[in-house]
């Protein structure tokens, strides 16, 4: 593989699932592969858990990572093509993205949308620019549109913790104080299209996905509807997608709460807004995946990057 920006970059989920496994019973297996190779992570924007996790799968491989914030701590980069530069920006993607790949054979990305322009947010200015003018493979570490290591995570949790063949599972939106991007749950949609199992979506009126990304997916519209026998409940805000990055009124309640979801198992990308997402009652129970979601994480990063080196 070369590089790694989408859920479409996964031939054959069943058997990445298996092969992610294999990673998580024995991590240290393939310490050699990585031997006197540079993992770039470049962060425009916070984490905690893909900052981490992917420097730990990095050294599980035998590589070195060295890790910037290019927000802030980096010159400011201009991404337009022949623009004359004499504004804020210091210097251009073309020298950023190839100098980088001096220093690193694979580089990683984050940078998330502005959620005001929507065209810009989907032209993935910031990751294709890195794919393009960088001589080394990228790796997404969540941009504008897709989250693909979480995506990724998430496939593995959903079949390690299912005691059916093919489980409902259900992607629920749920209220937040801020707006937020629709990266994950775009990237758990795809990932869950390529997988066996009931999927259907759950939002309130006015926040349906791009329908790009759901396709055929059951769209519903109400909660206890969806919920309804459902083993999964995945659970993620999203700002409106037709009123492109607007938080918008909704009429009923719409936070996850033990009552709602039953017996099914909770899933998170985490970070996450206690009592506003989800109630403290749903996260400290058993139900709840979140801590096993964010230990994949380190797992769904490794096979990624050894199915890179392996390419190399
Ligand atoms: N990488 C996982 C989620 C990242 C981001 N969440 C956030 O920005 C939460 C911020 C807050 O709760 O203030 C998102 O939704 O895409
Ligand atoms: N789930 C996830 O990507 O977390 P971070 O934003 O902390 O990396």
């Amino acid at each position: 593989m070369k590089h790694y920006t989408s859920i479409n970059d996964i031939e054959n989920i069943n058997s990445w699932i298996d092969e992610a496994k294999e990673i998580k019973a024995n991590p240290l297996a393939n310490k050699e592969l990585g031997k006197n190779k540079t993992l770039g992570l470049l962060f425009f924007n916070s984490s905690l858990r893909t900052r981490l996790s992917t420097q730990k799968a990095a050294l599980n491989l035998g590589m070195d990572p060295i890790v910037m914030n290019v927000s802030g701590d980096a010159w400011g980069i201009e991404f337009g093509d022949g623009t004359i530069m004499n504004g804020n920006t210091a210097e251009h993607i073309k020298e950023a993205a190839a100098v980088v790949s001096q220093y690193c054979d694979i580089i990683a990305v984050r940078a998330f949308p502005s959620l005001t322009d929507k065209e810009k947010d989907e032209s993935e200015q910031i990751l294709n620019s890195f794919v393009k003018f960088a001589s080394v493979p990228v790796v997404s570490m969540e941009s504008a549109t897709g989250h693909p290591l979480q995506g990724l995570t998430d496939a593995i949790t959903i079949a390690e913790n299912s005691t059916k063949k093919k489980p409902k599972v259900v992607l629920s939106w749920a209220p937040h104080v801020k707006a937020l991007p629709h990266a994950v749950a775009n990237s758990f949609t795809q990932a869950m299209q390529k997988m066996d199992v009931e999927f259907v979506i759950a939002n309130p009126e006015g926040y349906n996905l791009n329908p790009e990304i759901t396709k055929d997916t059951p769209i519903i519209h109400n909660q206890e509807e969806a919920f309804k026998d459902a083993d999964f409940v995945y659970t993620k805000n999203w700002s409106s997608y037709e009123n492109y990055g607007q938080n918008l009124e909704v009429d009923a309640n719409w936070t996850i709460t033990k009552d709602k979801i039953g017996d099914a198992k909770f899933m998170h990308c985490l970070p996450v807004r206690r009592n506003v997402v989800v109630e403290d009652a749903v996260l400290d129970s058993d139900s709840s995946l979140v801590i096993e979601q964010a230990n994949n994480r380190t797992y769904a990063a490794q096979l990624v990057l050894k199915k890179i080196l392996e390419d190399l």
